[in-house]
């Protein structure tokens, strides 16, 4: 479970996150929807200890990020918004360089390096440098070094964008066995209708600040009666 108590959040003086609390359960595709700079990143930023909290507390699986960050990162993998990082080291470089990092043994890498690779079709450029990489490229790599340590909990900012429809699949695929399998996908983007196809649950953030909580039959019943709702619904749609 992830939990976001009372967490704030400002630059200055632009408070971008206010007041939010969220829990996330187990077992299920949890989507964190919004329109563009409604505090998404940020959160995010926060749960993984990217940011510093300016108030509230964040525990992931009963670990509080900021007062254990090494144990916290042990149990979740993260990926970006922006994939341009290590853009010096080949594909393999980085792959490897994160299975030392999470102590992945050599067995085991190696099975899950090709495996991943060659679902998201990036295998045969693993010995080009990043650099050379498109976006969709660097996505690819950065979701797989995120999977090659099995984390149980996956926080992914905005990971569709920029995946061909094949790639595209092949992680949503990823996403339903993690949930089914009791852990946690935490996922943010703009599109209404990704969350639609994909989440058991769903969280709307507008201005620093959760709108609505709850599962997709919810989230349409709330659409129909709420005029702000309707509203941002129709923001969200305008951007698919
Ligand atoms: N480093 C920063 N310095 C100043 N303001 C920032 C910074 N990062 C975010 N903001 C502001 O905080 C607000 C929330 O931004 P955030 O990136 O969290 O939104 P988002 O929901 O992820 O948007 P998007 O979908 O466009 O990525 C915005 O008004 C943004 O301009």
């Amino acid at each position: 479970m992830i939990e976001l108590k009372s967490i704030s959040k400002s630059f200055t003086g632009k408070q971008a996150v206010k007041n939010l609390n969220l829990t996330v359960p187990d077992g299920k595709i949890f989507g964190f929807l919004g329109p563009n700079g409604a505090g998404k990143s940020t959160t995010i930023k926060m749960m993984t200890g990217i940011l510093p909290i300016d108030e509230g507390s964040i525990t992931i699986n009963g670990v509080d990020i900021t007062d254990y960050p090494m144990e916290a990162k042990h149990l979740f993998g993260y990926v970006p918004d922006r994939s341009d990082i290590f853009l010096r080291l080949k594909g393999i470089e980085y792959l490897n360089f994160i299975a030392d990092v999470f102590q992945v043994s050599k067995e085991v890498r190696k099975e899950k390096i090709d495996y991943l690779t060659k679902s998201f079709g990036i295998y045969e450029a693993l010995d080009d440098h990043i650099q050379t990489y498109s976006h969709g490229m660097r996505q690819k790599i950065v979701v797989s070094g995120v999977l090659l340590h099995d984390p149980d909990v996956w926080i992914l900012d905005e990971p569709l964008s920029g995946l061909d429809p094949k790639s595209s699949h092949t992680l949503k695929e990823m996403m339903r066995e993690h949930a089914e399998r009791g852990k946690i996908v935490f996922f943010s983007t703009h599109v209404l209708e990704v969350v639609e196809q994909l989440c058991d649950e769903v969280a709307i953030i507008n201005h620093g600040r959760v709108q609505f909580q709850g599962n997709m039959t919810e989230m349409k019943q709330q659409f129909q009666d709420d005029d702000n709702l309707e509203r941002l619904f129709l923001e969200l749609t305008e951007n698919e």
